[in-house]
């Protein structure tokens, strides 16, 4: 007889994995990073501070950061044609599955695709967290017949990541808002996606294959695609009424809303979506769009109110997103991109202590049957 009680549907709660990497402490209100507080760290370092500090262990010194950001720079090129895939894609293609297409095209170039030792899978994370934004930002260009738009070197990391996004140079506050939200989607414990590379990694599978099958778990809007189902949810709401009685009719008709409730903080406010909260503010103030930032705070207010659910990190990325003049069919691959820090040092810590993923059923079908 098997046990029931070890059955926890969604493996809600269960241990999945030791990780030095981070912690959601739900009563403390606090993600750890490595130790350090992912929000202080939001408001007082940069992306790269944490790519140093996830792959390699240790906020980076002065010197250490301009050799990691050299690194990054000169592997922003992707192989010679490789775009020209990208041409043939239907146009309908959803920006998400030409990055999955284009991750999984990597591997071919990769000379190294078969070592699992530290420093090679930090050297091929680099290379990841150099292309995948270029890949991001043109495969979108290529797909809405529009020029590529080359990574310019002498921009910052997010810069020119939102530089290749939009083809304008962003401004110091809105390069700096971007690559706060990069930072706050940059590692998150063991949601899906994470899980989902862990477990191609235990196989002794390949990174671009770990990373590959990321991407199509962080596609689904109860995880990654969210953000996008928020910005269309707030543009057919149209004004603050719109929004609201948007609301009660999903929840009149029990739908699920975007952008709101989490596994692991559902009766909390994601500390990361608060920070969202106040970048939203301040960027709606500049750019006289103050009744966005009010329909969010009125949705927030009813699902409060309805339901006792509290946004998550996505249903204020998406405002700023939108503010920061990003078409929305790319904010999940952002989110991707971003994550992409977080699931190579998942799948590197895999390598480095693995055990095969292979848990059990609980069987509910029939027995004794005979042909
Ligand atoms: C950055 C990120 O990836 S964060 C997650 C982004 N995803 C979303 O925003 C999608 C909307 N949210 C959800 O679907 C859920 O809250 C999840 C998937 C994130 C977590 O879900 P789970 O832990 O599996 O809980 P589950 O979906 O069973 O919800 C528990 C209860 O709360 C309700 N609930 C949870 N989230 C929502 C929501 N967003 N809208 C309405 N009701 C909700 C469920 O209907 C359920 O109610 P019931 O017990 O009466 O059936
Ligand atoms: O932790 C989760 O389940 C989802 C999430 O918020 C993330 O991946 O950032």
């Amino acid at each position: 007889m098997q046990e029931k009680t070890s059955y926890k549907p969604g493996l809600d709660g269960v241990i999945a994995s030791e990780t030095k990497l981070s912690y959601l402490d739900v009563e403390a209100e606090e993600i750890v990073l490595r130790g350090y507080d992912l929000i202080e760290l939001a408001q007082n370092r940069e992306y790269l501070d944490l790519v140093q500090l996830l792959l390699q262990g240790e906020l980076p010194k002065q010197q250490e950061r301009s050799t990691l950001e050299q690194e990054l720079k000169e592997e922003y090129e992707l192989p010679d044609d490789f775009f020209s895939l990208f041409h043939k894609l239907p146009k309908h293609t959803h920006p998400m599955d030409a990055l999955r297409t284009g991750i999984s095209i990597l591997a071919g170039y990769e000379q190294h695709l078969d070592e699992r030792g530290e420093e090679q899978i930090r050297q091929i994370a680099v290379s990841l967290l150099a292309k995948i934004p270029n890949i991001v930002a043109n495969s979108y260009h290529i797909l809405h017949n529009e020029s590529v738009v080359a990574p310019r070197q002498e921009l910052s990391y997010s810069a020119n990541f939102l530089h290749m996004i939009t083809g304008k140079e962003p401004t110091e506050t809105e390069a700096s808002y971007f690559d706060q939200s990069l930072m706050v989607y940059s590692e998150h414990e063991m949601p899906n996606s994470t899980f989902t590379a862990r477990v191609i990694a235990s196989t002794n599978s390949d990174i671009y294959g770990a990373l590959t099958g990321a991407v199509a778990s962080l596609k689904g809007n109860l995880h990654g695609g969210a953000n996008e189902a928020v910005m269309y949810m707030l543009l057919n709401g149209k004004t603050t009424d719109g929004f609201r009685h948007l609301l009660y009719e999903k929840l009149k008709k029990k739908e699920k809303v975007m952008g709101f409730g989490h596994r692991v903080y559902m009766k909390k406010m994601d500390p990361r979506a608060t920070l969202m909260k106040e970048a939203l503010r301040e960027l709606a103030a500049e750019k006289k769009q103050e009744e966005l930032m009010e329909m969010c705070e009125a949705g927030e207010q009813l699902m409060k109110e309805e339901k006792g659910l509290y946004p998550n990190l996505d249903y204020y990325a998406a405002p700023v997103y939108y503010l920061l003049g990003i078409p929305i069919d790319l904010y999940t691959p952002i989110f991707f991109a971003a994550r992409t820090l977080g699931l190579c040092a998942h799948v590197s810590e895999q390598y480095a202590n693995n055990k095969l993923f292979r848990p059990r059923v609980l069987y509910t079908g029939p027995r004794g049957l005979h042909p």
